[in-house]
């Protein structure tokens, strides 16, 4: 089999237009502009790239951006007094505290002090709730990104086995909540599960969130299988400097029904998401109605 490429970057596109469109009605409806604020805190060279060009779709769908940009040795307690400032101004209905932060700050200490209505990354424990009680929350941007791509493929989950490779906050756990939200009968692997390549080798959908580089080769890969790759590793190989994602692509190809690229798979849905999240949030401080189809 040749697998479909699910084209992440030609989808994320979509969804921003859509963003896009919404951010334009509530401008010339209601006078609104929904306001992002990212905070960097030190001088990671992945993150800067990131963060820019998180700030550049932002105002490209017409949003206005908001960019902070801390010392590497700032201080909990003025990280904690600026989350606390965006938390009190209205112009800002979304915050991203770009992670991972330096190790002198207490990361589940400055995510938890977030007000839940503006954690666009769903990071919040009071949105980490919510999510596993199937209640409205604000859902993850990396995690909704490989949702959206998956009901756009399959239309309905509902019975498939589905494979979680990855059990982080911020991607393995919020991603096997919302498959088993979509009916999938879930399985959560990680570093300490016994016969990997048999376990994934069940699974109609491979979601991997490994961050390790082309680990998971095409014979673990069931015939047709979908498989979402999460894995964002920078490599040398031929002396170049490449993009790789946690899945051996050409020989997952082979053997795939579907399977996203990296580059231009999960990640541009990610930054979607993201915008999706924020407008999703503006909408209900202004107890306007939320956009259809951005949410999971
Ligand atoms: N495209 C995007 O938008 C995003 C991409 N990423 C990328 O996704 C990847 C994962 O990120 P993140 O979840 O933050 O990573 P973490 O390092 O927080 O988690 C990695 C997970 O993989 C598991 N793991 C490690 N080694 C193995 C192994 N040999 N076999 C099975 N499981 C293993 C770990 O298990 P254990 O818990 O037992 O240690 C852990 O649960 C990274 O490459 C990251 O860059 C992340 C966020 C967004
Ligand atoms: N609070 C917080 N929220 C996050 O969502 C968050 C974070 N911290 N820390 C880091 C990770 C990583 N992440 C990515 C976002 C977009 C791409 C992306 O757009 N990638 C492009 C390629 C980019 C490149 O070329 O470097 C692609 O896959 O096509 C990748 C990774 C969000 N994260």
């Amino acid at each position: 089999m040749v697998a479909q490429v699910i084209d992440g970057k030609a989808f994320a596109a979509k969804v921003r237009a859509q963003v896009a469109d919404q951010v334009a009605k509530l401008k010339e409806e209601n006078g609104i502009t929904p306001g992002l604020a990212v905070v960097l805190v030190g001088e990671d060279p992945a993150s800067q790239v990131y963060v820019r060009s998180k700030g550049k779709m932002t105002v490209e769908v017409g949003m206005n951006s908001y960019e902070h940009k801390l010392d590497v040795d700032t201080s909990e307690e003025d990280l904690l007094a600026l989350v606390e400032k965006l938390n009190n101004d209205p112009a800002v209905h979304g915050i991203l505290v770009q992670l991972p932060l330096p190790k002198h700050l207490n990361e589940d200490l400055v995510i938890n002090s977030i007000d839940p209505a503006k954690d666009v990354d769903g990071f919040h424990i009071s949105n980490v709730g919510l999510l596993g009680t199937g209640q409205k929350s604000m859902v993850p941007c990396t995690p909704l990104g490989c949702l959206m791509m998956l009901r756009d493929h399959h239309g309905s989950l509902s019975g498939m086995d589905a494979v979680v490779i990855g059990r982080s906050n911020i991607v393995g756990k919020p991603m096997a909540q919302l498959l088993l939200g979509d009916s999938c009968t879930v399985t959560i692997a990680h570093s300490r599960t016994k016969d990997l390549p048999d376990v994934v080798r069940r699974a109609d959908i491979v979601v991997a969130a490994v961050g390790r580089p082309e680990m998971v080769p095409g014979d673990w890969i069931k015939e047709g299988a979908t498989v979402i790759d999460v894995g964002i590793n920078r490599i040398e190989r031929d002396g170049k400097n490449k993009l790789v994602g946690d899945v051996d692509y050409a020989s997952a190809a082979a053997r795939a029904g579907a399977i996203t690229p990296v580059p231009g798979g999960v990640g541009p849905m990610t930054i979607a998401c993201l915008l999706a999240n924020t407008l999703t949030a503006c909408c209900r401080a202004n107890k306007l109605p939320e956009p259809e189809g951005l949410t999971a």
